[in-house]
């Protein structure tokens, strides 16, 4: 659907060459929902530009539903821009018009008629929740309200791509998800296929099922979230990753291990996309002669499926705690013992390890 091949952007700066997209390789698939997240300066808003054009490419080429835009003619390339969507960090809304004159610009700029515009943007105003706001000017609205209207203003040509520049950056967290849930409902009610580019991983969890990273102008990592955020494989992706999903595991969590009890194992339950509703904790306990302590928890969701960690503790002999280990293998989630490393144990710690080892 969109499709970027060896894709390169430069801009000349005075005398030196500015490299923001160095050969980019990137398939969208129909029907996505696919995030491109990096850093400021990674080279994410020039990559979308180009897919509609506000930016061409300096080498490469970039195909949408098949056609290179750059190779056709003034005509038909107005016709495939209704098919590309975008919204903007800042809505790029008229504020002298109202909602209704802004949602039926495109329409009236494509000489459309009055009656069939009326239609379509009572149609889309409704979708986005704001028919009651349709005579109100731009300035009268909030935040969210604003990028309710960008989003109407992008669907009244029925596109079949919608890009979003930034699209939640200017808002507060709550806003952000009502905009992020109205955008997953453009996706499956209107099939439409979304490119997003964003600087937050919050918003590649709740809402893409595809994500690309970037860095320097190329893309370092991509894949499905599931993936990606379950082995993330790239320093930064992992930086991503750990600034909503906070796997590591807490100091207090080694503070239990300065306790030399070989009766106690602590373990890193890891649940990637399997029922963490199961009673695996209480059925551990119940069938075998070990008590369970829940140490340390954090569970979150991606694309609806349970997502994260659970750090517990058994307490029992060794042959109980294995054939406990053995049963939560079955169960198809990841466990594995955690053993300090140097770096996490405190002075107090070491000496007591000292002196178990020397005696
Ligand atoms: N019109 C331009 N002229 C010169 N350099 C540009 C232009 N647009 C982008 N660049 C440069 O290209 C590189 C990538 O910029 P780009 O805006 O695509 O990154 P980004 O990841 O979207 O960052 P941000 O989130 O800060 O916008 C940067 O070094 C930027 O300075």
């Amino acid at each position: 659907m969109i499709e970027f091949i060896e894709t390169t952007k430069e801009f000349q700066v005075g005398t030196t060459v500015v490299t923001a997209l160095n050969h980019i390789n990137l398939t969208i698939q129909k029907g996505d929902v696919f995030g491109v997240i990096g850093f400021s300066g990674a080279g994410k808003s020039t990559l979308i530009r180009t897919v509609n054009l506000l930016e061409e490419p300096t080498s490469g080429r970039v195909l949408v539903n098949g056609k290179e835009l750059t190779t056709l003619s003034k005509k038909q390339l107005r016709e495939e821009k209704k098919n590309i969507g975008m919204i903007f960090q800042h809505f790029n809304l008229l504020r002298s018009k109202t909602v209704f004159e802004n949602v039926a610009m495109p329409l009236v700029l494509s000489g459309i008629k009055k009656s069939k515009i009326e239609d379509q943007v009572s149609e889309v105003l409704a979708f986005v929740g704001l028919q009651d706001k349709a005579e109100r000017f731009i300035d009268e609205l909030s935040g969210g309200q604003k990028q309710r209207v960008g989003i109407a203003r992008a669907l009244v040509t029925k596109p079949t791509i919608l890009l979003c520049d930034e699209a939640t950056s200017a808002l507060d967290p709550q806003t952000t998800k009502s905009i992020l849930e109205l955008l997953k409902r453009v996706n499956i009610e209107y099939g439409i296929t979304i490119l997003m580019i964003t600087h937050e991983m919050e918003v590649i969890r709740d809402i893409c099922n595809r994500v690309a990273v970037m860095e320097n102008g190329k893309v370092i990592e991509t894949g499905n979230v599931l993936e990606v955020f379950s082995s993330p494989q790239e320093e930064t992706t992992k930086n991503f990753v750990q600034s909503v999903v906070r796997d590591e595991i807490p100091q207090s969590v080694y503070e239990q291990l300065k306790t030399i009890d070989h009766s106690k194992k602590i373990y890193n339950l890891k649940f990637i996309g399997v029922d963490v509703g199961q009673p695996v904790v209480s059925q551990v306990a119940k069938k075998f002669d070990v008590d369970v302590n829940v140490l340390f928890g954090n569970i979150t969701e991606l694309q609806g499926i349970p997502f994260g960690n659970l750090i517990v503790e058994l307490v029992g002999v060794d042959k109980e705690i294995e054939k406990a280990h053995q049963f939560i293998r079955t169960k198809d989630i990841q466990i594995e013992e955690v053993i300090a490393h140097e770096g996490e144990l405190t002075n107090h710690y070491r000496r007591s390890v000292r002196h178990a080892v020397h005696g």
